[in-house]
């Protein structure tokens, strides 16, 4: 087989490549990491990683320390990234860049749209953008949470063709096979439902990884919605890297989208966060966002949550079938005063000077989930 026609990919490096040991970071596996990457670009295919393992190589210098304590795995994070990127750096004999981000950051439109130049900026001047969640700023409400979803929003953000996962098991079995002999792996999957999910188990308890197979799960079903070739990879063994550079699959590949999302109404689903919801009323049929079938109040049966003009919502039925998120052209207040007023006129009429209640540019249909 020859060589995958990829113009960019996204790498995604666990922490147990990174810190094997928890004794700081050690360049033993990155080093077959490194080299792929380095063909890869000598191959005309742009390369951004996403490395975790800060918080499993900063571990060895917090030695009597707690080591769940929230404040103490952020001051872990911090002093470990600086050797994680001195190692990686270390590694390639071109300049690489740290991009450290959080979920606000790329749920925020503007913001979102600052880290995709930054990205294309460094690609066009081949310079490697390393990227990991930025653990001293995050909170529960500002944490991607994993790098495994990070990985995919980042994939979508660059436009990349292919999403590399690359783990310490060879792919997604049928079950967790450190706890079921019989497990079997999954060589590829064509649909992300239920069924997939279920064969997920967690990460190693006691060990450097976060979420399993579950948010690797995740991250695939975000980036094939994008049309991005995702597949899970054993890390550990050069092998993995050798059989993709022949396009072959070394692990499991999830198979993209056919007919991948515009690259707006993607973002609206996978990256942007509703800040509030809009319950209308069971019967409403229509499909919302499109010219023909716009929000009106006379629909809307209920607001919940405090939400600011360009801020995203959720537009659900009051049985909690979800049919939208979408930018809101109205603030929560002002939609509840509209929405409860007694004159379908006066309503109908501030509606028409003001605007569609959701923005029909920034709309992504949920009818499936
Ligand atoms: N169905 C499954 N198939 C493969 N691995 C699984 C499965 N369910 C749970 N796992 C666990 O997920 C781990 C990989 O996830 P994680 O520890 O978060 O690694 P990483 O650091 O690469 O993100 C595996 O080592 C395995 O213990
Ligand atoms: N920002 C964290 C990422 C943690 C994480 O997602 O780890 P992993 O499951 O190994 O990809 C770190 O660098 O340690």
């Amino acid at each position: 087989m020859s060589h995958p026609n990829w113009n960019r990919v996204v790498i995604k490096v666990g922490s147990a490549l990174i810190a094997p040991n928890q004794q700081g970071c050690s360049s033993h596996y990155l080093l077959s990491i490194a080299q792929f990457i380095v063909r890869c670009r000598a191959n005309g295919t742009q390369v951004v990683l996403v490395s975790s393992g800060s918080v499993a190589a900063g571990s060895h210098m917090f030695a009597d320390q707690e080591k769940t304590n929230i404040a103490v795995k952020k001051a872990m994070a911090a002093a470990g990234q600086t050797e994680m990127i001195a190692t990686w750096d270390r590694l390639f004999d071109f300049p690489s860049a740290q991009m450290l981000l959080t979920h606000a950051d790329l749920r925020d439109r503007e913001r979102y749209v600052s880290i995709r130049e930054t990205i294309f900026s460094l690609l066009d001047n081949n310079i490697l953008p390393i990227v990991n969640e930025n653990d001293t700023v995050t909170t529960d409400k500002l944490k991607v949470g994993d790098n495994d979803n990070l990985s995919a929003m980042v994939a979508a953000a660059a436009d990349a063709d292919a999403l590399i996962i690359c783990s310490d098991i060879d792919g997604l079995y049928d079950k967790n096979p450190h706890e079921h002999d019989d497990a079997k792996m999954l060589k590829s999957v064509d649909t992300i439902d239920e069924s997939i999910y279920a064969m997920a188990g967690g990460a190693v308890k006691g060990g450097v990884g976060t979420g399993g197979m579950r948010t690797k799960i995740e991250a695939a079903e975000k980036a094939v919605s994008h049309g991005i070739d995702t597949y899970i990879i054993n890390g550990f063994t050069e092998l993995s890297f050798n059989m993709l550079l022949a396009g072959e699959n070394p692990g499991t590949h999830f198979r993209p989208f056919k007919k991948p999302m515009k690259e707006n109404e993607h973002w609206m689903r996978h990256t942007s966060n509703a800040q509030g919801e809009v319950i209308i009323e069971g019967n409403f049929d229509g499909t919302l966002g499109t010219d023909s079938d716009q929000l009106t109040s006379s629909e809307i049966i209920g607001v919940k949550g405090e939400f600011s003009v360009g801020d995203t919502i959720l537009v659900r039925k009051e049985d909690g079938t979800k049919l939208v998120k979408a930018k809101s052209n109205y603030s929560s207040c002002l939609l509840n005063f509209i929405a409860n007023q007694d004159s379908d006129e006066f309503a109908h009429e501030f509606e028409e000077k003001t605007g569609p209640i959701i923005s029909d540019q920034h709309v992504a249909n949920l009818e499936k989930e």
